[in-house]
């Protein structure tokens, strides 16, 4: 049977020396985080719930364990939609959790509402992409970054708060601080605003900072500048970061440990060097490999994920990655919407006349696009038959083979036969990589290429 989704680490791994799904308090903890779930309601509108399509629940994070350590800079990546920045939010009470525990100061604040969290504000801060949008236009600068201090009572009077300002400015580089005072947003450059906003975050003296895409609006020449600045704050005021990017170049400059994010999971985890040097998940390779290669003779197409991120919503049965990994076993997760996005991504380099010809075979391609489904009977279209159909599949994968013989998709195919006047499929049955911590190394990876005790 195929498992519900299923994240955690496995057992034996927690046991060991945990800095991804523990149970037990660690006193080198900031945070704990334990199974926990990000999923946001679709509402969806009267014809979307008559397809069965826009409703549920978009899975933003889905059963991550993680667990912070005090100074560390952890680094959450991968591609938009992966759910880097709902999970940054979620540890500072800014996303809601359905599910799951996030334990902090030996509380869990994961159900925390805003009364409760108000305490806590102070010590977890967050830093946004864009400075520009992060600052009020209408407050001068002495208003805005003394604005903590003024909300979470922690000045009595304007001297302490112009006192705390000024300390916070030279902190942050905005020097001669008194110069920045009465300056308005407008009056600074992106990478000036970034320092405010960081000053900002900072006065409060906080324990915790995610920063979101911190740099990537800023002019190139300012980028390093800033994440040095922020490397230099950590170590002076005894910060833990949460970094989120997809700009692996940056991270790897930036973060002691890395997380690597695939639709709502962490698909693999490990100290930012050991996962550079030998990236072990198929989706990590291929992240490395799209990153600009000065050599061009030794890019190669192939390592590249195919297709887009599919819909959170609606994810692969399986390792999520699976229809986009080229090594995908045939326990992956294969499943009748792969067999549809195969002929489609066939058709697609077709002549018009072969793909409506190839299309007719099929009476309705929709039969093929429910989530989940391991065997499906396809019926053949109007005017033709199942013996037809069930001898064009056995050609196509004959076919892939010989050209194709690294397409993974019918490694995954157990068997084909007619059946009730069509031709029913049957896929492998498959089961959820659960994060493995590997015998070598500190690296943690979800895949099924590397079985437990296995490396
Ligand atoms: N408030 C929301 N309501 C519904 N869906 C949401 C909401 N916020 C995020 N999502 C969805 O959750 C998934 C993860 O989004 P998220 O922004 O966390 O990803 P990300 O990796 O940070 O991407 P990006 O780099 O583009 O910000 C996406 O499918 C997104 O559309």
């Amino acid at each position: 049977m195929p498992t519900k989704p299923d994240n955690r680490t496995e057992p034996e791994a927690a046991a060991g020396a945990d800095a991804a799904g523990s149970a037990a308090q660690d006193p080198g903890a900031l945070m704990q985080i334990e199974d926990l779930q990000v999923h946001f309601g679709l509402r969806g509108g009267f014809l979307s719930k008559l397809t069965g399509r826009g409703t549920g629940a978009v899975k933003a994070v889905d059963g991550i364990n993680l667990t912070l350590r005090k100074g560390e800079v952890l680094g959450l990546v991968g591609e938009s939609g992966s759910g880097k920045t709902t999970l940054g939010r979620a540890l500072l009470g800014l996303n809601s959790p359905t599910g799951g525990t996030i334990r902090y100061r030996g509380e869990d604040i994961a159900q925390y509402g805003e009364r409760q969290l108000r305490p806590l504000r102070r010590k977890l801060q967050m830093v946004f992409q864009d400075p520009h949008a992060s600052l009020n236009p209408g407050m001068d600068i002495r208003t805005a970054v003394g604005h903590p201090l003024r909300i979470h009572n922690l000045v009595s009077d304007d001297t302490e708060c112009e006192a705390k300002v000024v300390q916070a400015l030279e902190r942050v580089g905005l020097t001669p601080p008194e110069r920045f005072l009465s300056k308005f947003p407008s009056d600074l450059s992106g990478g000036q605003k970034q320092r405010a906003v960081l000053a900002r975050a900072i006065i409060a003296e906080p324990e915790l900072l995610v920063a979101d895409e911190p740099i990537s609006m800023l002019d190139m020449s300012v980028r390093a500048k800033i994440l040095q600045l922020m490397l230099d704050l950590k170590r002076d005021l005894d910060l833990t970061y949460v970094y989120v990017t997809h700009d692996l170049a940056s991270a790897k400059f930036f973060c002691d440990n890395i997380a690597i994010m695939y639709l709502g999971r962490i698909v693999e985890y490990g100290p930012t060097e050991q996962v550079f040097a030998d990236p072990k998940h198929p989706y990590t390779k291929a992240l490395l490999a799209a990153i600009p290669e000065p050599d061009p003779t030794l890019a190669t197409d192939r390592e590249l994920p195919r297709g887009e991120i599919p819909d959170a919503a609606r994810p692969p049965l399986g390792c999520s990655f699976h229809p986009r990994c080229p090594v995908a076993l045939p326990g992956c997760g294969w499943e009748a919407r792969d067999l549809r996005a195969l002929l489609e991504r066939r058709w697609l380099t077709m002549p018009v006349e072969e793909y409506t010809k190839e299309k007719a075979l099929f009476a309705d391609l929709d039969q093929l696009s429910a989530p989940g489904l391991t065997k499906v009977v396809v019926t053949p279209g109007r005017g033709t038959t199942a013996a037809k159909v069930l001898e064009y599949l056995r050609n196509l994968r004959e076919e892939d083979s010989a050209t194709e013989p690294r397409e993974p998709f019918w490694g995954g195919v157990v068997t084909m036969q007619e059946e009730a006047g069509g031709v029913a499929v049957q896929f492998e049955e498959s089961e959820d990589p659960r994060l493995r911590v590997l015998p070598v190394g500190e690296v943690r990876v979800a895949c099924h290429l590397y079985p437990a005790g296995d490396n």
